[in-house]
């Protein structure tokens, strides 16, 4: 007999720690500053003060409410590593040396591809599965959490990446044979699965969370029918163990009506569903008599304050469905969003106290499931008055000031088609080459220079108050002054600043924006121990002073070679924030484009001859759901138009995409009419370049050939071959050489030796070409 699920719980919860606790002992262990025994009391550490945290804001410790989605890297990385499925490279290592080579690689082994986690700006591991990949229950180490946990006085829910997300989500092993897919090995997946489940259950799991967001995804290389199928046929295998904990499948991030009917009769006890991002089904549609829905009804992909009145009504309106019980849950885990709003403090004034009444972090979503819990269980009026305090916050902020600018709406009103068009790409190609006179092949990279501890270091006294605003100025222009001469010495040909004046790439704008909030304490994981702070858009958007010209002026002052000037495009600012919900998402975009024109223009006067508009998001905002993509696709592209289309047919326009798939979005890059665009490539040996020729793509490409998320220093061989690799899709004359990202992430050491490397590669192909 199953044990009752809880009426309220979430899919997860942040996992870096309020104070990025797990970044620094995973960071000080790969800097051989602390042991693995230390690493692990610090997680166990950290684990538990998530449980307590979660007790304390009313999750029962002993009926499975709490979930545990703990890992020290990645959760995809977490089952590739239960599962044994290594590629043989890695073999020899071990344990931790292992996990950490499979995430990092190392100077001798590349690591797994990394890449976007569905709609969000989190990234997993991508797990790479041939014929011959052992799969197995080789190593129970998430049993062995739980069992922790137990012991320490916590019955966890232990949330896993289910089996067909798994595989769905992985790429076929480079020597796997034509035709070969991941999803061949399903039945050995769950092999392995069933003994994990088995495993939890011997060790005392009342409810066991597995996560299925494939079956949500139009964007996968299998179709959602073909994913429903599978899972039809393979959950009721796990569902027919004995002696197993109870099992909630979970449909996070989009909709999951579809998948449903599949697996409502598979035999699990409960079925989760986004009701945000999705829709409930309708009563009859589906037999729910056998499942218990618990409703996705808190956001966790946003930070507002959720609409509680809202969400009572669909709780009402789910109890006509028939099902065998209802719990509230969030739509996705939140690890996507920061802890706690009492974190962060905006200042003295009127906007902090509005931003607290607004907000919802993690920490205030768990205390909205419990509210919704207690109304589905004592009765609506038993929380009338939280729910009248949500409907009061949502009607103040409608009419707070600035969240509607009528000076920014009516510019946003009036921008017309030609706003967004140049004259064509093949009048204006001569005009730059001209203007430009660059070599053939010409070297750049993406724009960020290694983050020093020096830079940050200065940062933090600033916020500090250590050192003053020129003291600040001083020491970046300083760190400005010698990447150009490096750039020079290294005889890169269109230099960039570096970056070294920004905290990240969209922060940095949100926070010289109107209309948007920073936060000090808001960090969320984008992938291992890398996290940002997403700002939050919560008023109209628009830019009070220029934002760049100055780095980009004084850069230019000391080189005669071109540098670039470097802004965030519209969408990846949306995609990198928390962006309102409020009004349509194409509009918040061109508000943002409008404001980014202005700075384009002040760049461009300012005489800086290339322009690079990053947006790297386009692709991780593309709707899961194909039938919103289309219309996705037509305002993401105008609004990198209406930013860059005003500028002189002699500026050149550069843009950047990485960490994605491009397959679905070949013809956006196109439309996005950038002069040059640079684009991830090295990890996948130009794998997109021939799909790019292969649709018409006539401008400049710069695939990358230097994986900057490994420090391991490419050979000059190595680098010639992917340039000429990449010469047989791209005619030589629209073919630049750069890395595949920014180096922030990277130190000297491998930036000036793999930078070397580039430079001398691309001297060789260009006397070959010659
Ligand atoms: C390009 N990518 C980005 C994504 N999203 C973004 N918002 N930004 C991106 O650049 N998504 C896709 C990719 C991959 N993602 C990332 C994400 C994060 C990093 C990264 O390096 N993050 C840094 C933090 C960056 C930052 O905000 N730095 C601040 C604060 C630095 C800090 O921690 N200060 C210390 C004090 C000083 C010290 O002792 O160092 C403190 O506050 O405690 C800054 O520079 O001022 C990270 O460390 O995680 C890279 C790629
Ligand atoms: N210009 C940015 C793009 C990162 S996606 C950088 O170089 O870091
Ligand atoms: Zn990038």
């Amino acid at each position: 007999m199953a044990t009752e699920f809880p009426t309220a719980t979430i899919l997860g919860y942040p996992r870096i720690g309020r104070r990025r606790e797990l970044k620094r002992a995973v960071e000080s262990y790969w800097a051989g500053r602390s042991t693995a025994e230390e690493l692990t009391s610090a997680f166990t550490a950290l684990r538990h003060a998530t449980f307590d945290r979660l007790a304390e804001l009313g999750y029962d410790r002993s009926n499975s409410s709490i979930p545990e989605n703990s890992s020290l890297y990645d959760q995809v990385l977490d089952v590739t590593w239960q599962l044994g499925a290594i590629p043989q490279r890695f073999s020899g290592k071990s344990e931790l040396d292992l996990y950490f080579a499979l995430a990092r690689g190392d100077q001798d082994v590349p690591p797994l591809e990394m890449t976007k986690w569905f709609d969000t700006n989190y990234h997993y591991l991508v797990p790479e599965i041939g014929p011959d990949t052992p799969i197995s229950f080789a190593n129970d180490h998430l049993v062995q959490r739980f069992v922790e946990a137990k012991n320490a006085g916590t019955l966890t829910r232990p949330v896993v990446v289910g089996p067909v997300t798994y595989l769905a989500l992985a790429k076929a092993a480079d020597d796997a044979p034509e035709g070969f897919e991941p999803l061949d090995r399903i039945d050995d997946v769950v092999a392995a699965y069933r003994e994990l489940v088995s495993a939890f259950g011997a060790a005392g799991a009342t409810w066991v969370q597995f996560d299925e967001p494939a079956l949500v995804s139009d964007n996968l290389s299998v179709s959602r029918i073909d994913l429903a199928e599978i899972a039809g046929r393979v959950w009721p295998l796990l569902a027919a163990l004995e002696d197993r904990p109870s099992l909630l499948l979970a449909l996070p991030y989009g909709d999951g009506r579809m998948a449903l009917p599949a697996i409502a009769g598979s035999g699990v006890e409960a079925i989760q569903l986004d009701l945000v991002r999705g829709s409930a089904p309708v009563p009859g549609e589906v037999n729910l008599s056998k499942v218990r829905l618990v409703a996705g009804l808190i956001d966790g992909r946003n930070i507002w304050r959720a609409d509680l009145a809202a969400a009572r009504d669909a709780l009402i309106e789910l109890e006509q469905l028939g099902a065998a019980g209802i719990s509230v849950a969030t739509t996705n885990s939140l690890q996507h969003v920061p802890h706690d709003t009492a974190d962060e403090k905006w200042g003295d004034t009127e906007l902090n106290a509005n931003l607290h009444d607004w907000l919802a972090f993690a920490d205030q979503k768990v205390a909205e499931t419990a509210v919704l819990a207690r109304g589905l269980s004592h009765g609506w009026d038993s929380v009338a008055a939280d729910i009248a305090q949500a409907s009061t916050a949502l009607a103040a902020r409608a009419i707070a000031p600035g969240v509607r600018r009528e000076d920014v709406r009516t510019r946003t009103a009036a921008l017309t088609e030609a706003d967004r068009t140049r004259i064509p790409f093949t009048e204006r190609e001569p005009i730059q080459a001209q203007k430009l006179g660059l070599p053939i092949l010409p070297t750049t990279t993406i724009g960020s220079f290694p983050q020093t501890p020096e830079i940050r270091n200065a940062r933090a006294a600033l916020n500090r108050g250590e050192i003053d605003e020129a003291g600040y100025t001083e020491r970046i222009r300083g760190e400005v002054a010698k990447v150009i001469k490096l750039q020079e010495d290294l005889d890169i040909d269109v230099l960039v600043h570096g970056e070294p004046e920004r905290n990240d790439m969209v922060q940095y704008f949100a926070e010289q924006f109107d209309g948007f909030a920073a936060t000090r304490n808001g960090w969320v994981q984008s992938y291992g121990s890398r996290c940002t702070r997403p700002s939050i858009q919560w008023g109209d958007v628009a830019r009070p002073a220029p934002m760049t010209v100055e780095w980009t002026s004084y850069a230019q002052s000391l080189t005669g070679r071109p540098v670039k000037g470097m802004l965030t495009g519209p969408v990846t600012i949306l995609a990198w924030s928390f962006p309102r919900i409020d009004i349509p998402l194409g509009e918040s975009a061109d508000q943002i484009a409008l404001a980014l024109r202005d700075e384009v223009a002040d760049l461009e006067a300012a005489g800086t001859s290339i322009i690079q508009v990053d947006e790297p998001a386009l692709r991780e905002l593309l709707p899961l759901d194909a039938d919103r993509q289309a219309d996705y696709l037509d305002w993401s592209v105008g609004s990198f138009r209406a930013a860059t289309a005003g500028v002189r047919p002699d500026t050149q326009i550069h843009t950047h995409l990485c960490y994605s798939e491009f397959g679905q979005i070949i013809d956006a890059i196109a439309g996005l009419d950038a002069d040059v665009t640079s684009i991830e490539a090295a990890r996948s040996k130009m794998e997109v370049l021939p799909e790019l020729a292969a649709n018409g793509f006539f401008r400049g490409v710069g695939p990358g050939v230097w994986d900057i998320h490994s420090p391991r220093v490419p050979s000059t061989a190595e680098l010639v071959e992917l340039i000429q690799a990449a010469a047989q899709s791209v005619p030589a004359n629209h073919l630049w050489v750069n890395p595949d990202c920014g180096l922030k992430t990277r130190a000297y050491p491998e930036t000036n030796a793999t930078l070397a490397n580039l430079v001398e590669a691309t001297k060789i192909v260009r006397a070959e070409l010659a």
